[in-house]
């Protein structure tokens, strides 16, 4: 490539951040002598075993990384249901109760934290242009935009819940669990409902926040349509939330035919 071009003040900057980049590089390979023993045990395995779909080796030859001794690593949960199901009280009730064994995923948003919300508690509160960078990065399972705020799982801190074993609950509307089904159909799905559609309205009116006769009526035609959509779904165990303390018995009870590997 023809440098004259090249304003001298400009390359010298070039020159600068590659040496720079080539001693932090350097500096790290010394400080782990592992990788290059990593690097040439998978070329000389390649070498010899001459596989003909080298991705597809390489994953099964990193994937041993991946399994440290006795770890068990459990499939989330995905947690839908009308607005007023009581989502939101059973995986607080079940994450108090059972901290060992489930935690609650926490979803980005780019909406403004209300009063008494705390970053990393209800939300992660990020700013609309760091939340279109993570979109750019494909960092999120599932995304959406309601009431033009985005709302999304981010696959980093999911990953992390996992790889801690614990049993991730995620809160996610049933369109948003369609799009992760597709991906990983082998996970757990379930649908809560309060016990009538009259319930339903009673516990959306006895919420803290005041909603309109308006809006209560917009959350139950929704709310019908959602139930309707859940059964052609077939994915979904359902699970009635009338008496709180008997739903998450049955909740523990249903968790414990389907995670059998692990002591309850
Ligand atoms: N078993 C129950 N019996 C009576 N009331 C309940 C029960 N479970 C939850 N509630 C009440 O119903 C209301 C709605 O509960 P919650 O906010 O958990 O619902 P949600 O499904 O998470 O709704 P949204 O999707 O709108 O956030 C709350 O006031 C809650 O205290």
């Amino acid at each position: 490539m023809d440098n004259q071009g090249f304003d001298s003040e400009l390359r010298t900057y070039y020159n600068d951040v590659k040496t720079q980049i080539k001693n932090e590089h350097s500096e790290y390979i010394k400080k782990h002598p592992e990788l290059r023993e990593i690097l040439n045990d998978f070329l000389s395995t390649v070498m010899l075993e001459k596989p003909q779909d080298v991705y597809e080796y390489a994953q099964q030859y990193f994937s041993y990384f991946n399994i440290e001794k006795d770890k068990i690593l459990l499939k989330p949960i995905i947690i839908s249901g009308p607005s007023g199901a009581g989502k939101g009280t059973l995986i607080n009730m079940i994450v108090q109760q059972h901290s060992d064994k489930f935690q609650k995923s926490i979803s980005y948003t780019s909406r403004k934290p209300q009063r008494g919300e705390t970053h990393g508690v209800e939300y992660y509160f990020v700013s609309r242009e760091e939340f279109e960078k993570e979109i750019a990065k494909n960092s999120f399972l599932e995304f959406c935009v309601y009431q033009g705020e985005y709302y999304g799982t981010h696959k980093g801190k999911l990953e992390s819940i996992i790889q801690s074993c614990k049993i991730a609950i995620l809160e996610i509307d049933v369109q948003g669990a369609k799009k992760v089904h597709k991906e990983h159909p082998e996970w757990n799905y379930l649908f809560l409902n309060a016990p009538s559609l009259e319930e339903l309205e009673k516990r959306m009116k006895a919420r803290g926040s005041q909603l309109t006769e308006l809006q209560i009526d917009e959350r139950l035609k929704i709310a019908i349509k959602e139930i309707d959509e859940s059964k052609k779904l077939g994915f979904y165990q359902n699970l009635v939330n009338d008496d709180l303390e008997e739903c998450v018995e049955q909740f523990i009870k249903i968790q414990k035919t389907k995670y059998n590997d692990i002591k309850w």
